[in-house]
């Protein structure tokens, strides 16, 4: 198969979606990967570290587009590119559509076979291509809430962990997932008084098991989270219902009776947001404020660091990839545990229930295009 390895176009995005390890590795399995020019420089790598792996460097995504049977990306594609995409062609990458309404309707209109990342789902239950991005997004959430509480940023002015004789900061983290636990970890590191919400009874007894004594795993409800929220200085939201719009948990009349000054960073904003008054930010400008509360809200958070969220991400799903390349997309789903979950689109038709039911279009289950 011919694999395209497209440069990130998104702002500040810095992350690239096949290091040349993993060119390599697509090598050996007889394939050829073009590589966008400069694709990797972001993640440390240059175009020679790509020709060393076996790649061919190509100077324009129209040309990836046009050669190649597979695309990658890590970020969804961008306007710019929906009129490059040809029928059939797969595209492999995050594709969060349930917060996209013109994503959707844009990619519809390809006929490509949009295989989404984080949808893809493992032999545990879990998302195995979104987790090392939420492990990221998770602890950099921590380092983001606590940067802008500082005065300077137009926070409260209040240190995480306190000091001898000083309560620290109350850190509200909703969604006991993996960017919730990564959260609620870095700030119960830094002595923060930790509160972490969920609504799964199991995953409560499991974070009680594995939690530090300054974090308290609680049951949420919507009178335990309005009173958590006012008393918080930084509220991290983290919930997820897979490939599905997040439901708004604090609404702009909560946020009337919560400190001025104290930040709500939004992780869930690429599933749509977890808070009414979010809106997607970017790294350059990150944030904004509503009724005195600061928002953060940048939807590729680990596009900041992408020496590490990249060697993390591609860990994950060059496996996946491989398995593509090797076998097409149907076999390739009939073959892997979890992997045809990831397939939200065939050929027009929508073949994932979350996304097909945020905008009221049409549902074709999977199974019956395979
Ligand atoms: N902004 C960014 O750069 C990034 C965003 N994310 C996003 O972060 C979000 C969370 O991802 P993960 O932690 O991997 O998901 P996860 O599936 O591991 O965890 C989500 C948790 O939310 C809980 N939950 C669902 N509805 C809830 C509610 N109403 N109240 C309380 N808890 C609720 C679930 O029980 C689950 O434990 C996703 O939207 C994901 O796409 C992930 C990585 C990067
Ligand atoms: C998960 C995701 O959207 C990201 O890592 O950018
Ligand atoms: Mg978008």
């Amino acid at each position: 198969m011919r694999i395209g390895v497209l440069k990130e176009i998104k702002v500040e995005e810095n992350r690239v979606c096949m290091t040349p390890a993993g060119v390599e590795v697509m090598k050996a399995n007889g394939h050829t990967v073009l590589v966008e020019k400069n694709a990797g420089v972001g993640s440390g790598f240059s175009d020679d570290d790509y020709i060393t792996a076996g790649a061919e460097i190509i100077d324009t995504p129209k040309e990836i587009f046009d050669q190649c049977d597979m695309v990658m990306h890590v970020k969804e594609p961008q306007p710019s590119e929906y009129e490059l995409i040809r029928e059939n062609q797969i595209v492999f990458t995050y594709f969060h559509f349930a917060a996209d309404e013109e994503l959707t309707r844009a990619l519809m209109k390809t006929n490509s076979i949009a295989i989404a990342y984080e949808t893809v789902v493992g032999t545990h239950n879990d998302l195995p291509l979104l987790t090392p991005m939420s492990e990221v997004a998770g602890r950099m959430a921590t380092q983001e809430a606590a940067k802008f509480c500082e005065r300077s940023m137009g926070g409260l002015g209040i240190l995480f962990g306190g000091v001898t004789g000083v309560a620290p900061a109350k850190v509200l983290v909703i969604g006991g997932g993996i960017v919730g636990t990564n959260a609620a970890l870095m700030a119960a590191g830094l002595g923060a008084d930790v509160t972490i919400l969920d609504l799964d009874l199991d995953r409560l007894r499991y974070l009680s098991e594995i939690m530090p004594a300054n974090c308290r795993p609680l049951k949420s409800s919507p009178a335990l989270l309005r009173e958590l929220a006012q008393d918080a200085d930084a509220v991290i939201g983290a919930v997820l219902v897979t490939g599905a719009k997040a439901p708004k948990l604090i609404t702009r009349e909560m946020l009337k009776s919560m400190k001025k000054g104290s930040v709500l960073v939004d992780v869930a904003i690429d599933q749509g947001g977890c808070f009414e008054t979010s809106r997607p930010t970017t790294h350059t400008d990150p944030v904004f404020e509503v009724e005195g509360v600061i928002h953060y809200c940048v939807a590729n958070m680990p596009g900041a660091v992408p020496v590490t969220s990249t060697m993390a991400l591609t860990n994950a799903t060059l496996p996946y990839a491989v398995h593509l390349a090797n076998k097409g997309w149907r076999q390739a789903c009939k073959d892997v545990f979890g992997l045809k979950e990831g397939v939200n689109m065939v050929n027009g038709k929508i073949t994932y229930k979350g996304v097909a039911d945020a905008f009221g279009l049409d549902y074709t289950p999977i199974d019956e295009v395979l």
